[in-house]
């Protein structure tokens, strides 16, 4: 009787241990985003749970099943022929900054070390943008090494003047269709990186560093001003082309880039943003990057609002930004379609510091594709900044891909971004986002849809 007695209690006490190691283990899994990273980046997290009395929070927000029937049985009836008022100054003022004015590179390299703050990368009204967009596209590169950031090939290139700045080589041309599994399959597209670029300003996004397309000599402009690694990665093809695979997690000279007549590449070159220091956090709404795993937040309904209970970083409170930022970015991802920012930066140092949109190369790779799961964050908090609704609502008359054609061509020494249907997929997507924050009026209310601060 005794040890039968015993027995019971002893398995009470196992099975309410198991229990307590469970319930860790969820919130461990809330606070992570869900899954292990595959990724080895230092970072640092804020505390797990705060013991502080419950917040009251509004209600959860669209399940995606619904969301996609609703997304699928309605079209979107803007009217995109009319440019409003807004529109045309909007864009005048952008043309104004995009146009470059000659300076000399100290005065450009000069203004620029001041434009970081921890909230934007570009101030508001930057008219120095169109020197540094020239510096970037002209300069010569006097030095070229291995980066050692990230996961891709990549060059880091010192131009004259000493600025750095990041080289992605183009891996496809404009009408490839990336028929990968996944949302972030395939190689990155350095046209979307700069496209992500103009899109930041369209939005008012200014959290995305200056990206240009430049034609390359593989040989010439990198080859002879190449480190021993990076060097050591060139060979020549049997068309006598100059190769090179670059040194990275995923280089490898099986995955090489080519230079074509001439050995010219084309290639997007990023400002390095100088003297700042990032920290990195892993997305509560990263993938897992694995087969047939779930990430919470790819169950769980009521993932925003369980994420808010136990982080407070991510509470949605006058002055804190994290969430609404985080929504801004899902809404920056959906329209270029990208669907691989396991991460995200802020400026190291500031507990405000905005969300940056750095490393949009997994963009653009289905033009007849929405991954609607992107939009994530905006679903299931069913919240956005009532001034970056606002925006989007006067670039949906553009209609914004027309917007975003015009900045590119006038800039782009590469030719056209995008392919017609690509400008087209993102006139609907932005129709579908719209939709989405409507839903989510209809499921709240718009007080508590559009946030303003
Ligand atoms: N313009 C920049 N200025 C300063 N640091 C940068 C810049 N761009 C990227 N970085 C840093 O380098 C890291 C790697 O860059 P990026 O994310 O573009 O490369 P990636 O190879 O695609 O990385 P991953 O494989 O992790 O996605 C970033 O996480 C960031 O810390
Ligand atoms: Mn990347």
């Amino acid at each position: 009787m005794l040890c039968r007695s015993f027995r019971v209690s002893f398995g009470l006490v196992i099975a309410l241990a198991v229990a307590i190691l469970c319930n860790i283990y969820l919130v461990f899994l809330l606070w992570t985003g869900g899954q292990q990273s595959d990724y080895h980046y230092e970072f640092t997290v804020p505390p797990i749970i705060s013991q502080e009395a419950p917040i009251k929070l509004k209600d959860s927000g669209l399940n995606l099943n619904y969301l996609k029937t609703m997304l699928n049985s309605s079209t979107n009836n803007v009217d995109k022929t009319s440019s409003s008022r807004s529109v045309i100054s909007m864009m005048n003022k952008l043309k104004r900054e995009l146009k470059s004015r000659g300076a000399k590179t100290v005065d450009t390299l000069g203004s620029s070390s001041e434009w970081v703050s921890p909230t934007m990368l570009i101030p508001s009204f930057t008219p120095e943008l169109g020197d540094m967009i020239k510096y970037l596209q002209t300069s010569p590169i006097t030095r070229a090494s291995v980066p050692r950031v990230g996961t891709q090939l990549k060059v880091m290139i010192t131009l004259e003047g000493g600025q750095k700045a990041l080289l992605k080589p183009q891996w496809y041309d404009r009408h490839h269709r990336i028929d990968g599994p996944d949302v972030y399959s395939g190689a990155d597209r350095h046209n979307g990186e700069i496209v992500g670029f103009y899109l930041s300003l369209l939005l008012g996004m200014r959290r995305t560093p200056v990206a240009i397309g430049r034609i390359i000599n593989l040989t010439s402009d990198i080859l002879a001003n190449a480190d021993r690694d990076l060097a050591a990665t060139f060979f020549k093809n049997n068309q006598s082309h100059s190769c090179f695979y670059g040194v990275c997690r995923y280089c490898k000279p099986e995955l090489s880039v080519c230079g074509g007549e001439g050995d010219l590449i084309e290639a997007t070159v990023i400002l390095w943003l100088n003297d700042v220091k990032l920290k990195s956090n892993r997305s509560p709404w990263q993938r897992t990057y694995k087969k047939n795993v779930r990430a919470l937040w790819e169950t769980d309904d009521d993932f925003c609002i369980k994420l808010q209970k136990q982080n407070k970083v991510f509470r949605l409170e006058a002055g804190k930004r994290r969430l609404l930022d985080l929504i801004d970015a899902s809404v920056f991802d959906f329209l270029i379609s990208n669907g691989d920012r396991h991460h995200y930066e802020i400026i190291d140092g500031y507990s405000e510091a905005a969300v940056l949109l750095l490393d949009n190369g997994k963009s653009f790779g289905r033009p007849d594709l929405d991954y609607v799961d992107i939009l994530a964050p905006l679903y299931q908090c069913c919240v956005i900044r009532k001034s970056t609704f606002k925006r989007l609502e006067m670039l949906e008359s553009g209609p914004l891909g027309t917007l975003i054609e015009e900045l590119t061509l006038k800039d782009s020494l590469i030719g056209p971004l995008l392919t017609e249907e690509h400008v087209q997929a993102i006139n609907r997507r932005l129709g579908k986002v719209m939709r989405t924050i409507q839903l989510c009026a209809q499921v709240k209310s718009w007080d508590d849809v559009l946030v303003p601060y």
